[in-house]
């Protein structure tokens, strides 16, 4: 597919702002500051066995997870980018144990936006030059603008998000993001450092014939799971489906949104709340699925229905294609019955 002239992420953040009449571009200048620091994170993630960016950090972050420098580079430009700029009164990261507070100088600032990060997702990935991203989760805060932002501006049910997205690093460059108003896709052009509308109103396919899942900790898993995995894996009509995991939660699921499939991070024995973080995981993920098509569960709830108590809680995480998810969510109803 190629298009002709594509238009620039730049005009496509300005002319969709120019469709909301009393827009104060609050938004729009939000979305360019996660521009630019996907540039600046890019480069180093293009170069990462050159320069000193491979390998652990030395220390655990609020999950108990080693630290990799890259990790922290991203978080640091992601939250440089956004609180140079007063874009937002508040950011909460995978990274930091508390959520920050953007000051306008010594005072609250003004801005009605908070933004929730995975500066760098898929970091088991990053020394094997495999695709790695990053993913935004972006609110109104709740408490009135100009005071501090609380700890309740973050924890709102995905379904309140204004805006959320991920860029991934890979092959090419993409950020691929929804305000609501369906997805779409812009690939980075390296050589003149501008993202380009590469993929309009992505739409993910009904039903697809992949599924990705770690079946390494297959005996582990709930049975409803044990039960799907083996009916993905049965010779029956277009069954067997396919088995991708890369391991890296944006190029999963940016795979299956083009091509049509599942992944499924579910609890398990060890994890009895999985391993993906709500805020800044599932509930942007689900949110881009549910606006190209498809949908996102716990395996019984809607994860955007999901009410959050806590900055790093995490989720089961079952999403994708429509029916794929529904047929999930069958065999974990009938396994608990
Ligand atoms: O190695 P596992 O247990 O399969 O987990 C892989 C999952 O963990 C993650 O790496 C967690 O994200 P972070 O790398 O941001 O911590 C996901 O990207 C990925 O889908
Ligand atoms: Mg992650
Ligand atoms: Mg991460």
């Amino acid at each position: 597919m190629k298009i002709i002239n594509p238009q620039t992420l730049g005009e496509f953040i300005i002319e969709k702002q120019s469709e909301f009449q009393y827009s104060s571009g609050e938004l729009s200048r939000l979305l360019s500051a996660i521009k630019l620091a996907s540039k600046v994170v890019n480069q180093e993630v293009n170069k990462a066995g050159l320069v000193d960016i491979i390998g652990a950090m030395g220390n655990k972050n609020v999950q108990g997870e080693e630290q990799q420098k890259l990790d922290v580079f991203a978080n640091e430009v992601f939250i440089a980018a956004l609180n140079n700029r007063e874009v937002v009164c508040g950011i909460a990261s995978e990274e930091n144990k508390d959520f920050i507070e953007v000051k306008a100088g010594k005072n609250a600032n003004e801005s009605k936006y908070v933004v929730l990060i995975d500066p760098l997702d898929g970091s088991s990935n990053i020394d094997v030059n495999v695709n790695v991203g990053t993913i935004f989760s972006i609110y109104r805060r709740v408490t009135s603008e100009g005071t501090p932002v609380e700890l309740k501006d973050f924890l709102q049910p995905g379904n309140k998000q204004v805006a959320a997205g991920y860029v991934v690093y890979g092959s090419s460059t993409m950020i691929v993001y929804t305000t609501g108003y369906g997805v779409n896709g812009f690939t980075l052009d390296p050589a003149l450092g501008v993202y380009y509308l590469s993929h309009p109103d992505i739409k993910i396919p009904e039903k697809g014939n992949i599924y990705s899942i770690n079946e390494g900790n297959y005996i582990k898993f709930p049975l409803g799971i044990k039960k799907y995995i083996k009916y993905c894996q049965e010779e029956e009509g277009e069954r067997p489906y396919t088995s991708r995991y890369i391991g890296s939660l944006v190029a999963d699921f940016h795979r299956n949104m083009l091509k049509g499939g599942i992944y499924l991070y579910p609890s398990y024995s060890h994890a009895p709340k999985g391993k993906l973080r709500l805020l800044y995981e599932c509930n942007p993920m689900a949110f881009l699925a549910e606006q190209a098509g498809g949908s996102a569960s716990d395996g019984f709830t809607r994860i955007l229905d999901l009410n959050p108590i806590e900055l790093h809680q995490r989720s089961p995480f079952i999403c994708g294609s429509k029916e794929m998810v529904i047929k999930v969510e069958e065999f974990m109803k009938n396994a608990n019955e």
